[in-house]
């Protein structure tokens, strides 16, 4: 069963968030000497910079051994302002210090823009060139995606309803019609979720506190962050502040 730990802030989210990212920090580069790790956009950056950026995290991550995937990216340059990419690149990497060793980070290949299914085809090429070439394995197994929740109960670019829940095959997804603009993205699937070692949700504002209501109380709905809940169970936690939680009856809560 998922775990719920909610704070009084975003602000003191970041220090729980860090050391568990510390914590999955570890046992990958232990298991498998890399932290590899995917990232969705929306609120989610500004809330991981927060965690990354302090003094004492940035002398304990260890950043060359970090290869940073986007969990869902929106089809257009790195630059636009739509850019999942852009925006991670804008919150969190650009404000490194100086001298900190880089993350190896995996944009889309902006050369197939126009064809949303080859920019996910291509993206898959990615991650089996980062996993599969490596591990021999079937499906990427990340060691930590870092995820947001939609007001709609959507995450990564996984809509309620929408027929990309039903894909097992693709580890990356295309989808033409987001009901959150813009409409083109590519998004991982839900079995390479599923087969991931850990799962951070992220939701802050009261504007989550009735979608939080449904998932965790009705997760036989079926909505996507649900479905997220239980595929992996335990493995899943998510930090969240008191408004969005406020009203949500859940066994597996924490508050701090
Ligand atoms: O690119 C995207 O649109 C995101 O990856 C998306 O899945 C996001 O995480 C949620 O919509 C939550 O966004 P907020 O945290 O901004 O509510």
């Amino acid at each position: 069963m998922a775990t719920i730990h909610s704070f009084p802030s975003k602000e003191a989210i970041a220090p729980a968030l860090f050391s568990l990212i510390l914590d999955c920090q570890k046992v990958a580069i232990e298991r498998h000497g890399r932290f590899q790790v995917a990232v969705s956009g929306g609120s989610l950056p500004a809330v991981l910079a927060l965690a990354l950026l302090e003094e004492e995290a940035v002398t304990q991550i260890l950043w060359e051994k970090w290869e940073i995937f986007f969990a869902d990216e929106r089809a257009v340059p790195l630059d636009h302002e739509d850019s999942n990419y852009g925006l991670l690149k804008a919150e969190l990497l650009d404000k490194l210090p100086e001298g900190t060793p880089q993350p190896n980070v995996v944009p889309i290949d902006t050369e197939y823009l126009d064809d949303v299914q080859e920019l996910a085809d291509q993206y898959n090429t990615a991650l089996i060139n980062h996993f599969a070439k490596r591990d021999s394995i079937l499906k990427p197994a990340f060691d930590l995606l870092l995820l947001g929740c939609g007001p709609d109960g959507h995450t990564c670019s996984l809509f309620p309803n929408h027929e990309l829940l039903r894909e097992h095959d693709a580890w990356v997804a295309a989808i033409e019609d987001s009901p959150k603009p813009p409409p083109k993205r590519i998004t991982l699937t839900l079995p390479v979720i599923a087969h991931a070692s850990k799962v951070a949700f992220v939701a802050t504002g009261a504007g989550k506190q009735e979608i939080l209501k449904k998932i965790f109380e009705s997760p036989e709905d079926g909505l996507p962050c649900s479905l997220v809940n239980t595929a992996l169970g335990e493995k899943v936690m998510w930090f969240v502040d008191h408004p969005a939680v406020e009203g949500v009856s859940y066994p597996r809560r924490s508050s701090l």
